[in-house]
């Protein structure tokens, strides 16, 4: 519950109430968004999507202690007129809408397209012509692949950090050819990167953009058949967990070797809270969010969710507990992976003093924690009815 104390802003100022028009509130990181603002803030949302499943629990019943701080409009921004009165209404915008799972990428790339970069344009746009700041969702996506990936298997220089580490300011957005299409969504998330910073440096934009590194935790994605569709493929934390749910093995596409770090959605949500309330640390940067600690191949993120969900559900791991797929049967034609992605922090950190705290190995027991209870039993029930032929 938000004390009625009066909260102070790093630099000890009282922090003045906010409207804030979320979009894409009804997602994994605007729920969790919602969440925390309701629960610690007094400030105001309207929150925007053309779902809010993953946010009802927050908007009803009516009695809630904050009924009167939220507010959920079912819009979808691609064709909306009441977007621009919304942002007008508001001290600041949240952009989160997005297509933002790999599976898409190269199987709907105008859709990704159109997603990323056109529908966010009059976002930027309205912002910037009401004179109202923006904070916009980007990726870690925009770096694409590292400079060390293109060095032999054994030099020694992809031991230097000069070669992997990713650099707000510095790291060159490095993709693959037209044709490996998985990169229409890290371009297009480029370039609206680009417009955002045009609008900060020629029409006075104020402006922060996030580059999330794989968040994770409750409420990600769906899990395909309970919340989602029977055929679709979410992120790997909820192909890993409907897996395990169903007792399958996970599926390591072209040999789990890719590296991610991973860090855990309620500590990232820190990160975004203070850029929230500190605006005058915030205004004009691009800030890296991730846990450069929580460094896995997939393959070891396999292993570890494996392991864990045995201890969560009770149940003994299989025998087999992953099998080798191709990227083509996996993803289709034009896929292809970013190889290594560690966050530098010193951006974050001297602007905002923010620093991740959740090891991957807790916040792998409280997300699967969550997973078992919410869907297991819908799960078993579902696999013990007889398939129509
Ligand atoms: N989760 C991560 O680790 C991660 C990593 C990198 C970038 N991001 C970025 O963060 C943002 C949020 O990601 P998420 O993980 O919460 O994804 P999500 O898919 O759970 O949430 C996105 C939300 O936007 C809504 N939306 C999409 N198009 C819309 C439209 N036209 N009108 C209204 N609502 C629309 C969707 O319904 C969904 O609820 C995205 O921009 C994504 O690219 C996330
Ligand atoms: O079942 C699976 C699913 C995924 N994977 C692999 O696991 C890795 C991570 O896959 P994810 O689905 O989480 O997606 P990625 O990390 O590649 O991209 C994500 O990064 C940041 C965001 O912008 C997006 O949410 C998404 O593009 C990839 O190497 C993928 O090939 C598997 O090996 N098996």
């Amino acid at each position: 519950m938000a004390s009625s104390t009066v909260r102070v802003d790093l630099d000890g100022k009282p922090i003045n109430q906010l409207t804030i028009c979320m979009i894409g509130a009804g997602g994994f990181i605007g729920s969790h968004l919602c969440e925390k603002i309701l629960n610690e803030t007094q400030h105001k949302i309207l929150a925007l999507d053309v779902y809010n499943d993953k946010i009802k629990h927050l908007l009803e019943p009516d009695s809630l202690s904050w009924a009167g701080r939220i507010q959920f409009h079912r819009i979808n921004i691609k064709h909306d007129s009441r977007l621009e009165g919304l942002i007008k209404m508001s001290d600041l915008t949240i952009n989160l809408a997005a297509i933002c799972t790999p599976a898409d990428y190269n199987t709907r790339p105008l859709d990704t397209i159109y997603s990323n970069f056109v529908d966010a344009l009059p976002v930027v746009k309205y912002c910037s012509e009401n004179g109202k700041r923006l904070i916009h969702f980007s990726t870690c996506e925009v770096y694409g692949k590292t400079i060390g990936s293109f060095l032999p298997k054994d030099s020694p220089l992809r031991q230097d950090p000069a070669y992997y580490m990713l650099k707000e300011d510095a790291s060159p957005c490095i993709f693959g050819s037209i044709e490996k299409q998985r990169w229409s969504y890290a371009c297009a998330k480029q370039l609206i990167e680009r417009l955002v910073y045009a609008e900060g440096a020629e029409n006075g934009l104020e402006f922060t953009i996030v580059r999330p590194f794989n968040w994770i935790g409750p409420r990600m994605d769906f899990i395909p058949g309970v919340d989602g569709p029977s055929e679709g493929v979410p992120r790997v934390l909820a192909c890993f967990s409907n897996a395990l749910l169903r007792r399958e093995p996970l599926k390591l596409v072209d040999g789990g070797e890719s590296q991610r770090t991973f860090v855990y959605i309620k500590d990232a949500i820190e990160a975004v809270l203070l850029m929230i309330e500190n605006p005058s640390r915030a205004n004009g940067h691009i800030f890296n969010v991730g846990n450069p600690n929580n460094e896995v191949t997939v393959r070891q993120l396999a292993e570890m969710m494996t392991a864990v969900y045995a201890n969560v559900s009770g149940e003994p791991a299989l025998e087999k507990p992953t099998v080798d797929v191709s990227s083509k049967e996996f993803y289709g034609e034009g896929y292809d992976d970013s190889d290594k992605r560690i966050p530098d922090m010193t951006i974050i950190n001297r602007q905002l003093g923010w620093n991740p705290k959740t090891s991957l190995w807790d916040l792998l027991d409280s997300t699967l924690t969550y997973q078992h209870k919410t869907y297991a039993e819908a799960i078993k029930k579902m696999m013990s009815q007889p398939t129509t032929s």
